[in-house]
């Protein structure tokens, strides 16, 4: 049975589970009249459900309605909620609540023993895996029935869970759908009295990614409301999650994922809105802060001070204020761009920064302050007039490239972290931006306002190898005028893997892509004849890419040290320059270029195009925020230390 619930968890993501032991015939529905009782009460007797913790309220949406309770098997929260809810008493709600969190507790540990067991892992993991579920958090869901009843609606968009394990239940309205491996949406039934069980994102990694956590949504159909009752378990905030190193294999199955804690993952993701692959981009994280750590070991100049704490290292790689989304400084329900900014950051707080360098003196000419969080994106307009940021703090801001000492716009509206901006590149006063759930926004300076929004749950079906499905990241093109987006490449056995990076040639004919997995080669598209091909380049992990407006270039860079430069019109077959030293780490992409010579790159590896057009110079920004300028056959002229972001600009 263990190796069943193995292999089921591994191939699938999710199994079905019914256990009349455990839970009588009946229970479930015995609930779901409850729980009717408790949605039908007035919104305001609801909204009292409320708390600073995030999951732990009573939430509205467009389609559903939520309750979130934490540790209802271990606490009397179920009465003191149920107090809130009936001052007059329930005791029939609060006791089924309980039993039913108890025993599906109880499900939640039989499950796990049975992970643990599948593996063949010896006795003292019995303990490691019981504390991965030691918390929970309940959900209690009511969906609505869809506006038009003769289609479908997608309630719930696609997600994996970000805990150790979930298991939850529905009235007999079905509505959950799994994402096969092979990409295909699956209507998931469960048998009367049945429940779900799905892998979320901290099993994935304690078992080095060998299980699987299962991307799913909620799609309504039909005249009924469904209501569901789900267990999510997970660890306490500061266990480690540290992966057995029995699951590891160096050649079939090398570590994935450093040991961290799970309530670092926890503010990663709640922070930071890189979902759906959000333990991905924290995989990443956690490899760049070994590196550091590592570098720090043999080299001085990083500004580290042997500290173990992720947060900290975060903060001193990012150069970023942490903060929670409660004390940020937008407003995320405007569409509009706000006042001038004129009140600097106070002294004591620290800003993420840019920073605009002459690149000749290679000296400071301003630094750009204002964003609360990390810097993603930097760019100059066409004219060099302006200059765009994107941050995590989900604003855009536009510049005086003259005068930066503030932002003369702060676009707000993007309802998760900006991952990049770009300008037109005909028109100075068009601005483009893309954030962390794929929506893409257009931003007029002049008008100072958000022009259009496009994704963010659009689907749309573009070059051919690329999803159709993944909605919220899906590829949204608008071609000859914006080179924004977020995708997945497909590898050849149907995964996804986050994009970390994609450039078009000046022609908009070729795209060139790197994605997670993208060891050795790059994928390069023909945007004419549809058409992609595999372009080996490297002999590492590439981290990056540019293209070059002068001569049309592609240029990548690796974790092999090595960027090279290949021809996008002949199929990116020659390698041009080959630059040493350059493209050690990987993290978030950051870029620009000054339209006219000298063109910079930027990244945590990316090289650039040339002073005078002869393609000899590349910056790099090290993890730390050093930039490393690569001058002439790489050989490295100066380390700018201590910026977060960085902008060069031509003279
Ligand atoms: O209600 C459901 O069917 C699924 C809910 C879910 O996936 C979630 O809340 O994470
Ligand atoms: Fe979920």
């Amino acid at each position: 049975m263990s190796k069943k619930v193995r292999e089921a968890c591994e191939n699938h993501g999710y199994f079905l589970l019914t256990c009349d032991e455990i839970i009588p015939k009946g229970l479930n529905q015995e609930f779901f009249k409850r729980m009717e009782e408790l949605f039908y009460l007035p919104e305001e007797t609801k909204k009292q459900h409320k708390s600073t913790t995030v999951f732990s309220s009573y939430d509205v949406n467009p389609l559903f309605q939520s309750f979130g309770l934490d540790e209802v098997p271990l606490s009397d929260i179920a009465q003191t909620f149920t107090n809130l809810m009936w001052p007059q008493g329930n005791p029939s709600f609060c006791e089924t609540l309980k039993s039913m969190s108890l025993k599906m507790v109880k499900l939640s540990s039989m499950v796990m023993k049975m992970i643990k067991e599948g593996y063949d892992l010896p006795q003292h993991y019995n303990s490691e895996i019981e504390n991965m579920k030691i918390s929970s958090n309940s959900r209690l869901i009511r969906y609505k029935v869809p506006k038009d009843k003769n289609n479908s609606e997608t309630a719930l968009v696609m997600h994996t869970d970000k805990n150790a394990l979930t298991i939850f239940c529905e009235n007999e309205v079905q509505g959950l759908q799994v994402l096969s491996k092979t990409c295909k949406w699956i209507d998931v039934k469960l048998p009367q009295d049945g429940f779900v069980v799905i892998i979320g994102e901290i099993l994935k990694a304690w078992s080095n990614a060998r299980l699987h956590a299962v991307p799913h949504r909620v799609v309504m159909s039909g005249e009924k409301e469904r209501y569901t009752l789900i267990l999510f378990t997970r660890p306490k905030e500061e266990m480690k999650i540290v992966v057995p190193h029995e699951l590891v294999d160096e050649k079939t199955n090398p570590l994935r994922y450093r040991p961290f804690k799970y309530g670092d993952y926890f503010s990663y993701f709640t922070s930071n809105p890189l979902k759906p692959d959000a333990l991905e981009a924290f995989a990443v994280l956690l490899k760049l802060v070994d590196q550091l750590k590592y570098s720090n070991m043999n080299n001085n100049h990083l500004p580290m001070e042997g500290s173990s704490n992720f947060n900290n290292i975060v903060s001193e790689i990012s150069n970023l204020r942490v903060s929670s989304p409660s004390d940020q400084l937008w407003d995320g329900d405007h569409d509009e761009a706000e006042p001038v900014d004129t009140v600097g950051p106070s002294q004591d707080e620290k800003t993420s920064a840019a920073v605009l360098w002459y690149t000749d003196s290679l000296t400071q000419k301003a630094t750009l302050e204002g964003h609360s969080s990390l810097i993603t994106d930097v760019r100059f307009s066409p004219s060099m007039v302006h200059l765009a940021t994107s941050s995590f703090d989900k604003t855009i801001r536009i510049w005086d490239v003259e005068n930066p000492v503030y932002s003369y716009r702060i676009f707000t509206g993007h309802s998760a972290a900006a991952m990049t901006v770009d300008f037109h590149p005909k028109i100075d006063d068009l601005v483009c931006s893309c954030d962390g759930y794929g929506e893409i926004r257009y931003w007029s300076i002049n008008n100072g306002n958000c022009a259009r929004v496009f994704g963010g749950g659009n689907t749309q079906f573009l070059l051919g190898g690329i999803n159709s499905l993944h909605e919220r990241f899906a590829v949204l093109i608008e071609t000859r005028s914006l080179y924004i987006f977020s995708g997945y490449h497909r590898d050849s056995e149907g995964h996804r893997r986050p994009v970390y990076c994609v450039c078009w040639d000046p022609s908009g004919e070729f795209l060139a892509s790197v994605s997670e997995d993208s060891v050795k080669s790059l994928e390069l598209w023909n945007m004419r004849e549809n058409k992609t091909m595999t372009v080996p380049a490297h002999d590492g992990l590439i981290a990056a890419l540019a293209v070059s407006t002068v001569n049309g270039l592609v240029a990548s860079a690796s974790h092999d040290n090595c960027a090279r430069e290949g021809d996008a019109e002949e199929g990116g077959g020659g390698v041009a320059t080959v630059v040493g030293g350059a493209g050690e780490r990987v993290g978030l992409a950051r870029r620009c270029w000054s339209k006219e010579p000298p063109a910079v790159v930027l990244g945590y590896a990316r090289w650039g195009d040339a002073e005078e057009g002869d393609g000899s110079v590349a910056a790099v920004v090290g993890g730390a925020g050093d930039a490393v300028v690569w001058w002439k056959d790489a050989v490295a002229i100066r380390s700018l230390e201590g910026c977060g972001c960085l902008v060069v600009e031509g003279e």
